[in-house]
């Protein structure tokens, strides 16, 4: 596979502007105004890395994101989305999509994104191409902190008693919240720390290679099998495998993996020989796996077997005691990364952050403190270089629930009244800004 990146974006002019930027860097860039010449363009190069927008003259960026993810898994995409489509483009990152930057950015930005996204792909998780027999990697060593909220707190113990045993663990959380972080640090804390960690995303992996993938295959076995190829559990002997995304894995291949694991034993497509396997299995689902058990869609026996032990993590949102030491890290990992010191967030910042509800969890934070760091030019992150969808969460949100008050206007005089009139403290009890109390007072015409 190239290195090739190719931008959908049907403003042309504005396509074209990045694509002379990416290429002054070095790039080699293909730009497509519709979703029709994009997928010829990708039939015929497989680019590396996609950057489309959502809005697209004759279908969506999720079209692209869905031709792509079944036709060509290995190929990374990063969504363009505008201010109100961010909801999309956190679901897009559920359905496989890698990241998403805001419009408007500026065109360092999206170098950077592009940069991340390129190294990331070289050292990522197992995913698979049709095309390519990517060497299986080991995932490097990745820093963790605890957090010092109560869920944290409980995990961590959980993750210290759970981890030296050779007991299965299903992680489940929203995206972001740092699943294959708690696999890899359970990993750590057992005898297997040594050995290889193998990470699976089960949503890229196409149903009808998933058993070569998973159990290997002897050259000659089918079209394309061109040598013989080592499959996952092998690659995992003696260490660990961890299977993300396994709600996603097929019926058919639910059956194979727990014969795998029930007989400790594979062999690899078109092999007579069984191997001996010893796995350590840790699995992550951001979705309910006990519905689809009931649906019928997830074999029961299967998830039990998945699930000798479980851990539920928080979204950031449940844990907000733990934001200040996340921006902290991050700061601290984007300073080191892009050679800046930048000191902190400014009071601004901070409070935005506070009020944002990071549907996107940890990862969203990583990725807006590494852009923000990039783009701040004193010693604090100012609120003009932070993406608006955190800066204005609050604008748009309606007032509810403060109290037992039905209108908005009502909950504002209350609190108004409760704190004496001190709009900041008010600001605070309302869970708004203070420019955003200051607008609402306006809008009523309460007197400040
Ligand atoms: N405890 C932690 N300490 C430091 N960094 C963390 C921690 N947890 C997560 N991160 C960082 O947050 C980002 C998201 O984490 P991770 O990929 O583990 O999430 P995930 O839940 O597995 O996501 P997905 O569901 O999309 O696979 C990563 O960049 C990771 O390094």
């Amino acid at each position: 596979m190239s290195n090739d990146i190719l931008i959908i974006e049907d403003d042309i002019a504005f396509g074209n502007m990045l694509k002379t930027f990416l290429e002054r860097k070095g790039l080699f860039v293909s730009v497509s105004s519709t979703k029709t010449g994009a997928e010829k363009i990708i039939n015929s190069t497989s680019p590396a890395l996609i950057i489309t927008d959502i809005k697209l003259p004759d279908g969506s960026g999720m079209d692209i994101l869905k031709f792509v993810k079944d036709k060509y898994p290995s190929i990374a995409v990063v969504l363009m989305t505008g201010y109100a489509e961010v909801t999309m483009a956190v679901e897009a990152i559920k359905k496989g999509a890698l990241d998403y930057i805001s419009k408007p950015f500026r065109p360092e930005e999206l170098l950077m994104v592009i940069n991340q996204v390129l190294k990331e792909k070289s050292n990522k998780k197992v995913t698979t191409s049709k095309k390519n027999n990517s060497p299986l990697k080991k995932t490097s060593s990745t820093n963790y902190i605890t957090g010092s909220s109560e869920a944290a707190k409980k995990n961590h113990q959980y993750i210290q008693l759970v981890g030296p045993t050779t007991m299965s663990v299903l992680v489940q959380g929203e995206s972001g919240t740092g699943k294959e972080v708690v696999a890899k640090t359970i990993h750590d804390f057992s005898d297997r720390k040594e050995e290889a960690f193998i990470a699976v995303d089960c949503g890229a992996i196409p149903k009808e290679i998933a058993s070569s993938e998973f159990f290997g295959h002897v050259k000659g076995s089918f079209t394309g099998a061109i040598n013989d190829k080592k499959g996952h559990f092998e690659a995992a002997h003696r260490g660990t495998l961890f299977l993300d995304e396994v709600g996603n894995l097929s019926y058919e291949n639910q059956v194979q993996l727990l014969r795998a694991l029930q007989e400790r034993r594979i062999k690899p497509v078109g092999s007579n020989t069984e191997i001996e396997v010893d796995v350590r299995l840790i699995s992550a689902t951001n979705e309910d796996l006990t519905k689809a058990v009931n649906e019928g869609t997830f074999r029961e026996d299967l998830y039990h077997r998945l699930n000798e032990f479980s851990l539920q993590i928080p979204s950031l949102n449940e844990r907000k005691e733990d934001l200040h030491l996340f921006i902290e890290f991050f700061l601290e990992q984007a300073n080191s990364s892009l050679k800046k010191n930048i000191l902190g967030l400014s009071p601004e910042v901070s409070e935005a952050f506070k009020n944002y509800n990071w549907p996107g969890n940890l990862r969203e934070l990583k990725n807006v403190i590494k852009r923000s760091v990039l783009l701040t030019q004193g010693e604090q992150v100012p609120i003009d270089v932070i993406p608006r969808e955190v800066s204005s969460f609050n604008e748009n949100k309606e007032i509810k629930n403060f109290n037992i008050q039905t209108s908005e206007k009502e909950s504002i005089l209350a609190a108004l009244k409760e704190t004496g009139y001190n709009k900041s403290k008010a600001a605070k009890l309302l869970n708004i800004t203070r420019k955003t109390l200051y607008n609402k007072m306006e809008k009523y015409k309460l007197d400040s």
